[in-house]
Formats: structure tokens, sequence, C-alpha cells
């Protein structure tokens, strides 16, 4: 063991276990984790080699092997419960995708909220045995984001009581589902419902596009990879081209809208209804945002203590990198916000199914909040840990850049969280429109409740001039920087309405207005997104009893609020004692680094990086995984070199 990093954990003042146990929900989820976890890691089946050796090919082979392994034991060792199939799963996969990830996480989730009783019996137990291994396929080559303008038609056929599908042009051509390429037998096929000659929009129907027995593609099924990307390397991301492809009646998901044999069309109670998974994704996003950004800073802190470089004083022994204010500067704000990400995390998650019970139940009056709220949490969680996962990887310097410290492999495999399941930017403009709608109705006098509450505070505001509103009081106190957070959404989502109304007044339509108020809608969501997380994190704080975790926790709390602030200084008065402040908080901080992130107990396999790993043997490992290079196999690898040296 590292003794600089023993002594970092010697002098931390918490208990890293009262911590993980906190962040897991007890000692008792914290045990029965870290069990599911040495299921995987002892087990000799998934010592694998390191994805970084092989090529595409390879990697996706050994990712599909992994996948059918892991169906087999899961069974095996009884393990049914949905958190911890993924606690076992994502040992496993470590930082990568799963092959079969889409079917668990799009295609079985779609069955479960979209099928009657009648097809979750057919179709359920063909998923949850595999038997019909499925994807989600939405995007096209032409549209991504606009899915109303998707192209793909499903066309009701009375009288043999079929579907016929099709993908009539190339910008229709299905592109980007995951597992669709080579893996999967079936899909949810998202298209534009004809029956009777009128199109009812989107809806979802379940595709065979292989053959169950041999795999083979079904007739009028054009199926295949889409070519490698910037990271993703062990997924099959596909294209497909349906050709007058005819699917039962019955295979149209249709738990809330439904066409009757006859061909009349019964609409669902929301039409809001079919993007229902992905709202479910972009809420579970929010948490793999936080263990995104809490593995990289793993990796950086611990890094960081271990690594000496330069000199502080002259003649001194070079320091540990983590004693460089510029080093705690860049990292522990990311640590508070992973700490920060997590409690969002499993707020979202809580929210997402305590809403979903009662959409469940036929009540649709709060699926505006969680849309808005997964929409927009999912971009702001999303966006600062991409960014923090770099930074991490900048802050471990050369060595950063390597494969073996693991931040490439995060980064490539994290990015495009931002992309998918709804753009980002698209998706803070979905939320803009939820604010400036609840603004709307504040003004109108209609008391608003959940977090948008701070919104009917606009109307006692009102003859205060936004310039003059309070500001931050107290910067020591957590209650009053939340206050700040609250009054700067406000103040955004005002400003973003406002300039609305502007663009209207010039009697433009709707529409441009809306496109020429984008910029300040952005801002208001970002404001509104940044305020909910500050406001979570001090909320978690009320929750804690453990008195040293408290206090850390505090730090962290206070270092991300303040350090928000100075990104958005415009927003806020600028307080000249915050960067003092902050200054302080990182000093404070400095001791609980290393076990702040030990606290979040992420094993070596798991982490797979050389710069992050436990006992802080770094050197050492970074020359075993060096020496594995494929490169490295002979000592003369190309013999163009070695004629050229010769005719010298
Ligand atoms: C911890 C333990 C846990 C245990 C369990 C753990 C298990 C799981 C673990 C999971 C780990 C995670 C890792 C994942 C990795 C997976 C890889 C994923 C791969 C990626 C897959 C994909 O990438 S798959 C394709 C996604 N592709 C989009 O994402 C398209 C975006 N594009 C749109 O989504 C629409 O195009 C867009 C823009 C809204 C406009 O839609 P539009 O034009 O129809 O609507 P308008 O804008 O006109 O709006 C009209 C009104 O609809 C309202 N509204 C709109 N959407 C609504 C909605 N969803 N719900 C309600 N209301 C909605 C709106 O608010 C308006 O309301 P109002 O009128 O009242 O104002
Ligand atoms: C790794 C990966 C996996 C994926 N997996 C799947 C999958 O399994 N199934 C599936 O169906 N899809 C999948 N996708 C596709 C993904 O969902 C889309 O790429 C995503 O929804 C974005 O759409 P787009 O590509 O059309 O981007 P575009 O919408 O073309 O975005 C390009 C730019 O235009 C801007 N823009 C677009 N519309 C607006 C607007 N209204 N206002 C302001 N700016 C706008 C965006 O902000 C962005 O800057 C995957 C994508 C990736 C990268």
């Amino acid at each position: 063991m590292n003794p600089d990093i023993c002594r970092e954990r010697e002098n931390a003042t918490f208990n890293t276990e009262t911590l993980t146990n906190m962040l897991d929900g007890s000692a008792e989820k914290t045990r029965r984790r870290r069990e599911i976890e040495s299921l995987v890691i002892n087990d000799p089946d998934f010592q694998h080699d390191d994805p970084n050796f092989m090529s595409r090919s390879e990697r996706y082979d050994a990712a599909v092997k992994k996948s059918s392994q892991m169906i087999m034991k899961l069974r095996d060792y009884g393990i049914s419960d949905p958190e911890e199939i993924y606690f076992y799963k994502r040992t496993a996969r470590r930082t990568f995708h799963e092959a079969f990830g889409l079917h668990y996480t799009m295609f079985l989730p779609t069955l479960y909220s979209q099928c009657t009783p009648e097809q979750q019996k057919k179709w359920l137990p063909l998923a949850e045995n595999f038997k019909a291994l499925g994807t989600y396929a939405q995007t096209e080559l032409g549209h991504g984001t606009h899915i109303r303008k998707l192209e793909t038609t499903a066309t009701y056929d009375p009288s043999t009581q079929e579907f016929v599908l099709n993908c009539p042009t190339v910008s229709s051509i299905k592109w980007w589902p995951g597992g669709l390429g080579k893996t999967s037998n079936h899909a949810i096929v998202l298209a534009q419902l004809y029956t009777l000659g009128k199109c009812h929009g989107l809806h979802a129907f379940i595709v065979p596009i292989r053959c169950m027995k041999t795999h083979q593609p079904l007739p009028g099924v054009t199926v295949g990879d889409i070519g490698p990307k910037f990271g993703f390397e062990e997924v099959d991301n596909g294209y497909l081209k349906l050709e007058n492809v005819r699917i039962p009646r019955e295979n149209m998901l249709m738990k809330y809208a439904q066409v009757e044999p006859d061909g009349s069309y019964l609409k669902p109670p929301s039409d809001k209804l079919t993007y229902g998974t992905m709202v479910f994704i972009r809420a579970m996003i929010v948490g793999e945002s936080a263990r995104a950004l809490s593995k990289s800073c793993t990796i950086a802190i611990r890094y960081s203590a271990v690594r000496h470089q330069s000199e502080l004083r002259p003649g001194e022994p070079e320091p540990q990198i983590l004693d460089y204010q510029a080093q705690q500067y860049k990292l522990f704000p990311l640590l508070a916000a992973a700490y920060a990400f997590t409690f969002v995390g499993q707020y979202m998650s809580d929210t997402y199914h305590r809403i979903t019970g009662h959409i469940n139940q036929g009540d649709f009056s709060q699926l505006p909040e969680l849309h808005a709220l997964a929409a927009g949490l999912k971009a702001f969680t999303t966006w600062t840990a991409n960014a923090g996962i770099e930074v991490c990887r900048m802050a471990c310097g050369g060595h950063g850049y390597l494969c073996c410290s693991g931040l490439p492999d995060i980064y490539v495999t994290f990015t495009p969280t931002c992309t998918y399941e709804g753009e980002n930017t698209v998706m803070m403009l979905q939320t803009a429109r939820f604010l400036v709608k609840c603004y709307r109705q504040a003004r109108e006098g209609q008391q608003l409740s959940g977090t948008v509450s701070y919104l009917n505070e606009q109307q006692r505001l009102q003859p205060q001039p936004v310039s003059s509103r309070p500001t931050v009081v107290n910067i020591n106190d957590l209650a009053s920087l939340v206050e700040a957070y609250k009054l700067r959404a406000a103040k955004l989502v005002e400003v973003a309405a406002k300039s609305l109304q502007g663009e209207l007044q010039r009697s433009i339509s709707q529409e441009d207005a809306w496109n020429n108020s984008s910029i300040e809608l952005v801002r208001a969501s970002d404001a509104h997104c940044h305020y909910v997380v500050v406001e979570l994190f001090a909320a978690k704080l009320s929750e804690i009893s453990d008195t040293a975790v408290h206090s850390v926790l505090n730090t962290l709390a206070l270092l991300y609020a303040l350090h928000g602030i100075t990104l958005n200084s415009g927003d806020f008065l600028q307080l000249s004692q915050i960067t003092q402040r902050i200054k302080a908080l990182l000093v404070e901080i400095r001791p609980n680094a290393v076990a702040l992130v030990d606290s979040f107990d992420y094993n070596d396999e798991m982490l797979n990086s050389v710069l992050g790993r436990y006992d802080g043997n770094v050197y050492e490992s970074m020359f075993e995984w060096a020496k594995r290079s494929p490169l490295n196999r002979t000592e003369v690898r190309s013999f163009i070199i070695f004629n050229i040296i010769q005719k010298k």
C-alpha cells in the first residue's frame, strides 16, 4: 500500500463506512451490494482481457459472451430484484456498455409500461427469457430530435388484421438503436400509424426482425451495424429498413391507444404516453451522471494523493499534487457535484416511481412536471459530469491520457448521454416550456406546487425591480444560499418569459418568438435545475445524524453552492468574500478528499484504473499494463521499418 494514501485515510475526520452506508441507504444495503459485487469480482469467467487491447469485433464478441454469462449466472444465483441485477451488471460491465443493454433499459421497460395485460402475457415470458431479444428503434437518419416528423409508417390492413411497416425513404431508415446491428431479433419500432386513411401520429409496434431459430433477417428487413463510433465499441448500434413487413394487429402496443379489428382508432388519454420509456431513461441517467463523475473523481483524487510533482518551497521534497490550491479548485467542486448528483439521482428515481404509480392509477396530472424535471435534470447533470470527467482526466496530467487510467473509457462511454435520450439543449427547452407555462399560471394567481412553487413568489416580488432583489445574504449558511438560487431561477424564468412576450409584441409568430428567446429559455432551465440540485443537497443534510459525516457533507454542499455562484456570477450579486470562502473550503476538504472518494466504495475491478487504485501503487501497475500492449508482443513489429533501416 502506498504510504501517502495510507496517511490520507488516517487523517480523515469521518468514518468512510458510515458515509458509504448513507449513500447506499443502510448498512445492510451496503453489505448486500458488496456481496453481489464480489460474486462478479471473484468469478473467473469474468476475468476477460482488457477491451483496450482488442479489435472492435473482438470487443463485440466478448460483450455478447459476457451478457449471456450474466443471464445464466443471475439465474443461478436467484438474483431477480431490479436494483440487485443492476449492481451485478454494472460490476461486470465496469465502464462499458453491455451487448444486451437496450433489451434491459428500453425494450423490457416499454413492454412493462405500454402493453395490455394480454400482450404482457405473450411478450414478457419471451423477453424475460431472452428468446425475444429486443431494442428500441425510434431515431431515423433524418430525424432524432423531432420525432413527430419520423417517416416510418405502420398502415393497418383490416382485411388481414395486420400492420404493414415501411421505411419509404433513405432518411426514414432507422439509425442508431443499440443492439440492432447484430444482436436483436425484435425491435420496438416507433412509426406513424395510418388506419382507415388517417394518420394518428407516432405509435410503438413490436416488430420481429430476425428469425428466432436461425437469427437470419426476416423477409423485407434490411439490418446491420452502423460502424465504429467515438466509443460504445462493444455495442452494435444499427440500421434498419423495413419494406412491406407485416405484423399482426396485436403487435401494436395498446395499453393506451388502440386499433380495433375493423381499423377504428381509440385515442390514448395523453398522446405523450408513447414517450414514456424516454422519460424513464432520462430519470435514470441522472444517477448515471453521479456514477460517472464519482468514479472520475475517485481516480483523479487518489492519484493526486500519490503523485508528487514540482516544488512548493525550494529545497523541500516535491509535494503531493493534491496540495496545490489550483488542483483542489479543479477537483473538489467536482467531488461536491458528484455527491450532489448522487442525492439528485436518488430523488429522480423515487419521483419517477411515485408519479408513474399515479399514472398507472389513471392520474396524469403530474406527467408534465415529471417530464420537465427528467428532461432538465438529465441535461443539467450530464453536461456537468461530461465536462467534469475531462477536467479529471487533465488533472492527471499525461497519464490521464492513457487508457489504463480508466478516464478515456469513462468519457467516451458517458459523453453520448448529452445527446441520446433527448439532445440536451432540446431537453432544456422542454423544461423551459413548462417553466414559462407555470410562470404564466402563477401570474394569473394560480397556486403552484412541487419544484416550481417558488414561482408563486413572482406576485410578491412583482413591484420590486429584478436588480434590487435580495441576493446571497450569508455565504456560510446553506439555507441562505438555497434562497439565492431560488431567486436566480425566478429571475431568469421571468427574463425568459419577458423576452418571449417582447418578441410576441413585435407581432411575430409564437414559434419565431420562441426561437428568438431560446438563449434566455435555456438559461432559465439551467438556473431552475441548479436550484433544484442545491435544494436537494441541503435537504439531504437534514436527514444525517452522524455529526462528522454531516460536517463534511455540509462543507461540500457549501462548496457546490458557492462555486456555482462564481461560475454564474453575473446572475447573482458579486460578493467579494465568495472566492475567499471557497479557498477556505478547499483547505477544509483537503484532509478528507481521499476518504470522500473512498466512501463511493468503488472496488478496483469496477474502477478499472491504474491511477485510481485503492493501494495507490500506480507506477508498477502502469508498467505491467504497458507490457500487455499487442504492439509489444514482438520486438520487431513492422518489417517496413526494418527494411528502411537495412537500406541505410
Ligand atoms: C439505482 C437502481 C435502479 C434500478 C433499475 C435500473 C435500471 C435502468 C438503469 C438505467 C441506466 C441508464 C443508462 C442508459 C443507457 C441506455 C442507453 C440508451 C441509448 C439511447 C436510446 C435513445 O436515444 S432512444 C431515442 C431517444 N430520442 C429522444 O429522446 C428524442 C427527443 N425528442 C422528443 O422527446 C420529442 O420530440 C420532443 C423534443 C419532446 C418534442 O416532442 P413533441 O414535438 O411531440 O412535443 P412538443 O414540443 O410539441 O410539446 C407538446 C407537449 O408535449 C409535452 N411533452 C413532450 N414530451 C413529453 C414527454 N416525454 N412526457 C410528457 N409530456 C411531454 C410538452 O411538454 C408539451 O406540453 P404542453 O403542450 O403542455 O406545453
Ligand atoms: C451512442 C448513441 C446511442 C443511441 N441509441 C439509440 C437507440 O437505442 N435508439 C434510438 O432510437 N436512438 C438512439 N440514439 C439516437 C439519439 O437518440 C439521437 O441522436 C438524439 O435523440 C439526438 O437527435 P439527433 O441526432 O437528430 O440530433 P439533432 O436534433 O440533429 O441535433 C443537432 C443539433 O441541433 C440542435 N437542435 C435540434 N433541434 C433543435 C431545436 N428544436 N431547438 C434548438 N436546437 C435544436 C441540437 O441542440 C444539436 O445542437 C443513439 C445515439 C447515440 C449517440
